[in-house]
């Protein structure tokens, strides 16, 4: 791992042991068990992490999803050893991680917090080839790789400026690209799209998802980009107030709620009548286009016949009908509803 002097935290103690220097789990990259965290607080304690467990199989790429303030960073941070926790296992290819967290660094790299692993005063260019030379990597791979990385993500004609120069994007694009110039087999990428323009977004996305399957990498990213989870993830974690609500397939995870999103352009919808319908759908999304009012609810069958009888009751009429796929921000909504109930 390439933590630099801003990022680090590491604990230092390294008790190596035969036992644990054999990789029993080949399948699986990392692997969490019964993790917790609280943090004192002035009032009250805040278990940020309560009681999570999960596991990332090898060459998958593992979303982790939440609200603000739902504990991913401390899980994280936590598997990271920038966080100590209070309980739990961590596995990461086999290795004991909290007992051997010099070790574990050997196969992980992680950028958090938007962007701060790289060398500010040190070009585009001198970061990668920095990141890419570490565990005396050979110098040609090195180079194939960084020439690579700068070609994938447009920063070609960046790489002479000094990182602090750079706008807080690109910053971010250099961020992500030194963490992959890496050898590491494992890669945390906290909100890798954090701050980037749409064009950029879409470049990350579609050379992260080249990058993921070329270098057989095992991926563990955190975002509230639906579109990256979407298109990158395999599998896809929701926690909330510390604990995993879901662990599924982000396929399994669309078929489970098995819902469809309606578009319904209706007419006659009034102040009170549009308070009624978001307190009976708090995930509606209501919105004026035009002169006419246009929700957009993501339900089953049930949830359909109970809008349209809301709609019926309160004379509003209806003017157009629209269905789609939802997609997962709208299946998020429905989870964190769902959990409030
Ligand atoms: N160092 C700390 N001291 C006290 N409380 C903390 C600390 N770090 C996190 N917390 C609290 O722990 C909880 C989980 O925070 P965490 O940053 O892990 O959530 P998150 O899901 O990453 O949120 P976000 O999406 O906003 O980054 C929050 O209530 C937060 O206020």
């Amino acid at each position: 791992m390439t933590f630099n002097s801003e990022t680090s935290g590491l604990q230092e103690s390294d008790s190596r042991s035969a036992s644990e220097s054999s990789v029993a789990t080949k399948e699986v990259a990392l692997k969490v068990e019964g993790l917790t965290k609280q943090f004192d607080a002035a009032e009250d304690a805040v278990t940020a992490v309560d009681d999570v467990s999960f596991s990332v199989p090898r060459n998958s790429v593992v979303g982790l999803l939440g609200p603000n303030g739902a504990g991913k960073t401390t899980t994280i941070k936590s598997i990271l050893g920038l966080v100590k926790p209070d309980e739990g296992d961590i596995e990461i290819n086999g290795v004991d991680a909290r007992a051997n967290p010099h070790r574990m660094h050997e196969h992980v790299d992680a950028m958090l917090e938007g962007a701060r692993n790289d060398y500010w005063r040190l070009t585009v260019e001198e970061n990668l080839r920095y990141f890419a030379g570490l565990s005396g990597t050979d110098p040609t791979v090195a180079n194939e790789r960084y020439t690579d990385l700068l070609e994938k993500f447009d920063l070609d004609d960046k790489r002479d400026v000094v990182v602090r120069n750079l706008s807080r994007g690109m910053k971010q694009k250099v961020s992500v690209a030194s963490v992959l110039a890496s050898e590491s087999s494992i890669v945390f990428l906290d909100e890798p799209t954090l701050g980037l323009d749409v064009e950029s977004t879409a470049v990350l996305r579609r050379e992260l998802t080249k990058i993921i399957d070329e270098r057989d990498l095992t991926v563990f990213l955190s975002s509230h980009d639906m579109d990256v989870i979407e298109a990158v993830c395999d599998r896809v974690i929701i926690m909330e107030d510390g604990r995993i609500i879901a662990n599924e397939q982000v396929d399994a995870l669309l078929e489970m709620f098995d819902r469809q999103r309606f578009e319904i352009e209706v007419e006659g919808l009034d102040n009170d009548v549009r308070s009624t319908i978001e307190r009976s759908f708090p995930t509606a999304e209501i919105e004026s286009v035009g002169d006419r009012i246009q929700v957009a609810v993501s339900v089953g069958d049930d949830g359909f016949y109970s809008l349209m009888s809301h709609f019926q009751q309160y004379s509003v009429s209806i003017v157009d009908i629209a269905t789609g796929t939802p997609d997962m921000e709208n299946v998020f909504l429905e989870l964190i509803g769902r959990d409030d109930d």
